[in-house]
């Protein structure tokens, strides 16, 4: 629902240099090329929202790869379990964030790289640069102030990105077993690792960044407004030289 973001309406459907987060996501994965079915898992309310700018999405770029829109559940792993239903006899499945509009087209292609060539399971990760520390309450005054009490080692700890690559059997199995331990899980790739399943990390992207306060808003739409002015460049150079692909832009866009 994207209640962080503020603005009353899911986050999906905010717009960032123009276009909206959904149509942002769907254009890059479209244009990564790894995908055969998309299947967007939207509120209930909203489907109709979905699916209109699915069909904008598709006619745009002449897309033939089939793109579905389903209700979601009330919770993230509910939502991808309803999603999972839809992916037909898919070998391998791709959780994605919508908010993650931004991600290059590259980390979808490096994280299929990876489980096509063996892991279960794969997710795009970046160092911590900040220093991390634990926070308890404060047993002197009750749950508030908090206090800190340790260093967590940073250089062993990582951040989390989508899209998160898996076996889509593994993905499942993963799934049917949170269904059955209720443990609250806050990405798909910590279920798998329940299973006792290993997790690979491929190298995530800064602008892969997870729109979800108000202020990364403000950073989304900069970084959208850079590419879309370097692909409108791109395409006034295409249209003046002969010979060269003006029909795409930098990220093989339709223009
Ligand atoms: C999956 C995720 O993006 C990994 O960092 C993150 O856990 C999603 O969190 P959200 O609270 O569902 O946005």
């Amino acid at each position: 629902m994207g209640s962080r973001l503020g603005g009353g309406e899911p986050k999906a459907f905010a717009y960032v240099h123009g276009r909206s987060i959904l149509t942002r996501s769907l254009e890059t994965i479209i244009s990564s090329g790894v995908a055969s079915t998309i299947v967007v898992a939207a509120p209930e309310d909203f489907l109709f929202r979905a699916r209109e700018e699915i069909d904008a999405v598709t006619k745009k770029w002449e897309c033939e790869i089939s793109i579905t829109a389903v209700a979601g559940g009330s919770d993230r792993a509910e939502s991808v379990q309803i999603a999972l239903k839809h992916i037909g006899d898919a070998e391998y499945v791709l959780i994605h964030d919508a908010a993650r509009c931004l991600t290059p087209p590259e980390v979808f292609v490096r994280v299929v790289a990876a489980v096509r060539s063996g892991a279960e399971a794969v997710v795009p990760v970046l160092p911590m640069i900040d220093t991390v520390r634990r926070a308890v309450a404060d047993p002197a005054v009750g749950a508030e102030p908090e206090v800190l009490r340790g260093d967590l080692d940073r250089s062993l700890l990582r951040r989390v990105q989508t899209p998160q690559g898996f076996r889509a059997a593994t993905l499942v199995r993963a799934h049917a077993q949170h269904r059955v331990d209720g443990e609250p899980a806050t990405d798909d790739a910590g279920l798998v690792e329940r299973l006792g399943t290993d997790v690979v990390a491929v190298d995530g992207h800064e602008e892969a960044l997870k729109i979800t306060y108000p202020f990364d808003l403000i950073l989304g739409e900069q970084l959208a407004r850079m590419h879309d002015e370097m692909d409108a460049c791109k395409a006034a150079r295409d249209a003046d030289g002969a010979g060269s692909d003006a029909r795409t832009d930098d990220r093989g866009a339709p223009r």
